[in-house]
């Protein structure tokens, strides 16, 4: 549906957008998720027109978008500041885009009830925006973005401006509308876990460069360098050294400690690496107790946050070199608290250990799913 080959777009020095590949299936929800100036919207305003590529092309169902002005691609757009007009009401909001795009206007009382009702605000049609609550606004803006029927809803960071109880709502209610509608959608946040709520799929950007594409879970159980693997989940990091390696696992020695790691990485005996253990994955517990896991390393409980459904430990470890491991508890009700100050003992899994090259990132652009190459 939407298909995007060797993007650039450069600013003076910044490059904005370096060499970006990637598609997207149709009725596929996929966001562009990184931090703060990685390029997201530089790509977004591309794709809707609104900025064009240096190098590169854009397809959306199968035409090249060189020449198609903003206007006249079929996209819908929820930003993260609401273009409401204040003096019309939600119903007028909505019927709008039916208006400017000549819509019989027999047909548009239907589609204005039809797509409010979507939304979940057929009693409030009468309502200008200053009378409606965040939440219901952000609706009316949904709305009037699927009304006429786009072959693609883009979508810019629409729930930051949200408390978060009332974003984590809408980022269900986004996904149910999506897929009632089965429209095509991509979506930039900076917010991990909205990418991995309501995604299909997800890209990692950080520099202009993309990182990984993937669907959330293989995203989350493979990342493929240590920017994805920090970025997405709570990740703490430390170096070490190959010493011996198999197909199966990777035997590493950091600090005064020897470990396994996931195999498969082809390291080579004698290369430095950055070790990757996620919080959830670290088992904590008493020194004196039975073996659970492959790894296990003594440490010193430095901070401990009660969280409600889990407890957040922050655990020094002097044999890794004073890294501190951020582990979680999911079950702080049936299992033993630690106290600061107490030793304790941190155990993982070797498929848990993640051994990625040290060293800056790879300029990687992966695909899950490749697709053919682009002819002009
Ligand atoms: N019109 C412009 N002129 C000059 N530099 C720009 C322009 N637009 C973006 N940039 C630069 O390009 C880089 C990418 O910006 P972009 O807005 O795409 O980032 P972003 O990931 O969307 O960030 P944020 O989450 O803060 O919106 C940044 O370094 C930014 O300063």
């Amino acid at each position: 549906m939407v298909e995007i080959a060797g993007v650039s777009r450069v600013f003076g020095t910044v490059a904005a957008v370096s060499n970006a590949t990637l598609h997207v299936d149709r009725g596929d929800f996929l966001t562009v998720v990184g931090p703060s100036g990685c390029g997201k919207t530089t790509l977004l305003r591309m794709i809707a027109g609104f900025d064009r590529p240096d190098a590169g092309e854009i397809r959306i169902g199968g035409v090249r978008m060189d020449r198609v002005p903003a206007w006249q691609r079929s996209i819908g757009m929820v930003f993260q500041k609401l273009a409401l007009f204040p003096h019309m009401t939600a119903a007028e909001n909505v019927a709008y885009p039916l208006k400017m795009r000549r819509f019989d206007p027999a047909r548009i009382p239907g589609l204005v009830d039809d797509y409010l009702a979507l939304v979940r605000l057929a009693e409030f049609k009468d309502r200008r925006p200053h009378e409606l609550s965040g939440g219901q606004q952000q609706r009316v803006a949904i709305a009037r973005a699927l009304v006429f029927g786009p072959d693609l809803l883009l979508l810019d960071e629409p729930l930051s401006a949200l408390d978060r109880k009332l974003r984590e709502d809408m980022q269900l209610e986004f996904r149910r509308i999506q897929q009632e509608l089965g429209v095509t959608t991509i979506n930039v946040t900076h917010d991990q876990r909205e990418a991995l709520v309501m995604s299909d799929r997800i890209v990692v950007m950080e520099g202009g460069v993309i990182q990984q594409a993937d669907d959330p879970v293989s995203l989350y159980r493979r990342p493929e360098n240590p920017f994805v693997a920090r970025f997405i989940g709570v990740t703490s990091m430390f170096p070490g050294r190959v010493t011996a390696e198999t197909p199966e696992a990777v035997t590493v020695t950091a600090g005064e400690a020897t470990l396994k790691a996931r195999g498969g990485a082809a390291l080579g005996a004698g290369a430095a690496v950055e070790c990757a253990i996620r919080a959830e994955q670290i088992a904590i517990g008493p020194r004196d107790g039975a073996p659970r896991f492959e790894n296990a390393v003594d440490g010193i409980v430095r901070q401990r946050i009660f969280e409600g459904e889990r407890m957040v430990y922050a655990v020094e470890v002097p044999g890794l070199g004073g890294a501190v491991l951020n582990v979680f508890d999911h079950d702080p009700v049936s299992h033993s608290v630690y106290d600061e100050a107490q030793p304790v003992r941190l155990e993982w899994a070797a498929r848990d250990l993640i051994a990625f090259p040290a060293g800056p990132a790879p300029a990687v652009t992966t695909e899950h799913k490749p697709t053919g190459s682009l002819t002009t």
